[in-house]
Parts: structure tokens; C-alpha cells; sequence
């Protein structure tokens, strides 16, 4: 297929995990859009009213609760096994320097940062007292040439320690396209699974500096009370829907090619077939490893403390068959793609204790893996290696 065709091909979905590859092409029908709160019964009377197409809708959630989403059931659907993927090296994509901006400069974020640990100082003494706040920036991206969508899939999809996705996004022409460690939720009868990250250290090509840190985080207070906080959340939200909701004792450790986290497997048995894997989706979501705690105080603070709308960073992707099974990821490590402009954002969670600079640094180490994958550093020059 030409370059031209991915360039501009509208509706591709791609959901590429180590358990296979799931490929959705074309639009029949869109979902009616609509906020998180509506999106199970939305999804449950769009497979009652079309009986035809494809049993499954594809698409994203916005990180805001209130926006709209966008879904839809494909023309095509294709499935492959895993399989090893195919070595490239960053920088084929274009040798000549990118334009970068960093849209908050690090500078603000840091003042940013500054201001939420305020926030949460003085609410201390209230009903509502914020315990934690994500607070994201993001690169505003001009690449010399228009962004080869499969080219950069290829890419995201080296690293096999995490869910490399592309899905449409409103309006037709962009997508958002990524490389996301984070399970929010998966069905599949009565089986839940949630996988959630929250705690995060920088990797190292140096393979000693590289366990020092991951020792730093496992043995991190900071991190490991970050942690607990979205444990805490998503056993709370499935608690009426679940029984046997099954928590290990003590986190583990994740591993990606550029990020150390700390992540806790979490399962659980429904009580009922009719709570569908999109009706779950949108119930944890957005989760306290993307937004903080409380939910709703915490995301006024964000939508006062950051510059910019998030979209569908940070809300979820994934897809919901006719059955009710499905599964969403936390769209993360990810941009919004369009012609030869990229946004790339992350984030992290500030709590009682953190630092603008470490912050700032987890932030640039979280762009590390779309920016590998675009083979250009944060300057817009191109990358030498990839970072582990
Ligand atoms: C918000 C992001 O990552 C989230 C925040 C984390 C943290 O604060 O430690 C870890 C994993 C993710 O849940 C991001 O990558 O943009």
C-alpha cells in the first residue's frame, strides 16, 4: 500500500499487544457520540437496533468525562498472531531537523507543579482534601515531511512490553497514535482485569544505573503512596459491579524500553453479563494514575493548572463486541497526528513531596517513547539510539 494511502487514510484502528494484532478498517456506522456516563447504554442499544456489520465498535474516549467520544462498528475487521516485529532503527523517518516547542515551556510545568503542591497544601483542612494531581505538557511538533502513519506504527510496535494503538480521531483527519504500558480495563465473559501504573522512574542504557533505578522506585514512598491511591479507586468503582476482586500483595515492577513503573494486576469476577467492557471503560475512567484524587476536585485543578484542552490524551482507547467483552487502554505515550503536525503529550502525578525538576524530567522521559519512535530527541534533532 503507497505511503500516500496511510498519510491520509481516515478510520484505521489499530490495536497491536502481544496477544495479537487487531486491524479495523473503513466506517459503517459511528456511534452516537456522547459523555462517559451514557457510553454503556449507548453501546448497548447501537448492537440492539443494527443487527448487520462488524459485532464490535472501535475507538477512544476523551480524557474529559463530559466530551464527546468517538466510536465506531468498521467495514473490516482483521485479526493476526503476534508476531516478532520488525527490527528499524529511529531516524528513518527523516534526517533534517524537526521544529519543537514545547507547549508549556518546562519552565511553566515546573510553576505548575509549584502551584498544584499549593493547592493541595491548602486544601488540607477541607472536606475535599487533593491528594494527588496529574498535571501534563505536551511538544508541539512540525516534521519536515507529512507523518507516515505505518512507518510510525512499525516503530511504536518494537517495543513488545506495550500496546502500540492508532485510532481516528473526530473530524477525519487526525488520529492519536501511540505506545500505551496501561491496561484500564478488559472483559472477557465474566473475567475483569485491570492493569493500573502509577509510580515511575527513567531507564538507563547503562544496565546498573538502570536497577538502581528501579530499586529507587520500588523503595519510593512517594511513588508506592501514588500507587495505592489508584489501587484504591478502581477496587472502590468495581466493588458493586464484582465479586472476587482479587489485589496481590505488594506492586510490581513494569518495565518498557524508556520507563520504569510500578503496576498492580487487579482481576475480578462480574456479578452480571450486561456490564459491558465499554460500560467498565467508562466507569473507571479517568482513572487516578491520569487525573488524581479526588476525581472531580482533581480534575478542576487540571483543567485550572494546564493550558491546554488534553482531548483524547489520557482518556482510553480500545474496543466493545456485541457480547459485552472488550478492552481499553489508557491512551497514553501518545500524539495526536495530522499531516506533518504531531502533539505529543505526558504527564505525571504530583502528590505531598514531589519536585518541579524530577517532574519535569519524568515528563521529557515520558515523550522518549514517541520521540524514539519518530527518531528525534526533544530538540528535534535525530536521535542517535533508542533509549534502552
Ligand atoms: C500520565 C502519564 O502516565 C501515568 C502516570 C504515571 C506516574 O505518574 O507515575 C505512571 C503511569 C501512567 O499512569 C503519561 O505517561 O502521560
Amino acid at each position: 500500500m503507497s505511503s500516500d494511502f496511510h498519510q491520509h487514510a481516515p478510520n484505521v484502528f489499530r490495536l497491536l499487544t502481544p496477544a495479537g494484532n487487531l486491524t479495523a478498517s473503513g466506517l459503517k456506522r459511528e456511534l452516537e457520540p456522547g459523555p462517559a456516563s451514557t457510553l454503556g447504554a449507548r453501546v448497548a442499544s447501537f448492537f440492539a437496533q443494527h443487527a448487520d456489520g462488524a459485532d464490535r465498535l472501535v475507538g477512544a474516549m476523551p480524557f474529559d468525562r463530559e466530551a464527546r467520544d468517538y466510536l465506531y462498528q468498521p467495514a473490516e475487521l482483521s485479526f493476526a498472531k503476534f508476531q516478532p516485529r520488525r527490527a528499524t532503527r529511529a531516524g528513518d523517518l527523516g534526517s533534517q531537523p524537526w521544529i519543537v516547542s514545547a507547549e508549556p515551556p518546562a519552565e511553566n510545568y515546573g510553576a505548575a507543579v509549584t502551584r498544584a503542591l499549593a493547592m493541595m497544601e491548602a486544601s488540607k483542612s477541607s472536606a475535599e482534601e487533593l491528594r494527588k494531581i496529574v498535571l501534563s505538557r505536551s511538544l508541539a511538533i512540525t516534521a519536515p515531511q507529512p507523518i507516515d502513519r505505518e512507518a510510525l506504527m512499525q516503530h511504536l510496535s518494537q517495543d513488545t512490553s506495550v500496546t502500540a494503538f492508532q485510532t481516528p480521531l473526530p473530524g477525519g483527519t487526525a488520529a492519536l497514535m501511540g505506545a500505551t504500558p496501561e491496561l484500564l480495563v478488559s472483559r472477557e465473559g465474566r473475567q475483569v482485569v485491570s492493569h493500573p501504573l502509577a509510580g515511575s522512574a527513567r531507564r538507563y542504557i547503562d544496565p546498573v544505573r538502570d536497577r538502581e533505578s528501579a530499586r529507587w522506585l520500588e523503595n519510593s514512598n512517594k511513588n508506592q503512596r501514588e500507587h495505592r491511591e489508584v489501587i484504591e479507586a478502581i477496587t472502590d468503582l468495581l466493588a458493586p459491579y464484582c465479586t472476587d476482586i482479587f489485589i496481590p500483595d505488594g506492586t510490581t515492577l513494569r518495565a518498557t524500553a524508556t520507563m520504569w513503573h510500578l503496576g498492580t494486576r487487579i482481576t475480578a469476577t462480574l456479578k452480571s453479563d450486561d456490564t459491558s467492557a465499554a460500560e467498565l471503560a467508562a466507569l473507571l475512567h479517568p482513572t487516578p494514575a491520569v487525573c488524581g484524587m479526588p476525581r472531580v476536585a482533581s480534575a478542576a485543578a487540571i483543567r485550572e493548572l494546564e493550558e491546554y484542552d488534553r482531548g483524547f490524551y489520557a482518556g482510553a482507547v480500545g474496543w466493545v463486541d456485541r457480547s459485552g467483552d472488550g478492552e481499553w487502554y489508557v491512551a497514553l505515550r501518545c500524539a495526536e497526528v495530522n499531516g506533518c503536525n504531531v502533539r505529543v503529550y505526558s504527564g505525571a502525578g504530583i502528590v505531598p513531596g514531589s519536585e518541579p525538576e524530577a517532574e519535569i524530567d519524568e515528563t521529557s522521559a515520558k515523550f522518549l517513547a514517541m520521540l524514539s519512535a519518530l527518531g528525534i530527541d526533544e530538540g528535534g534533532y535525530p536521535l542517535k539510539e533508542i533509549a534502552a
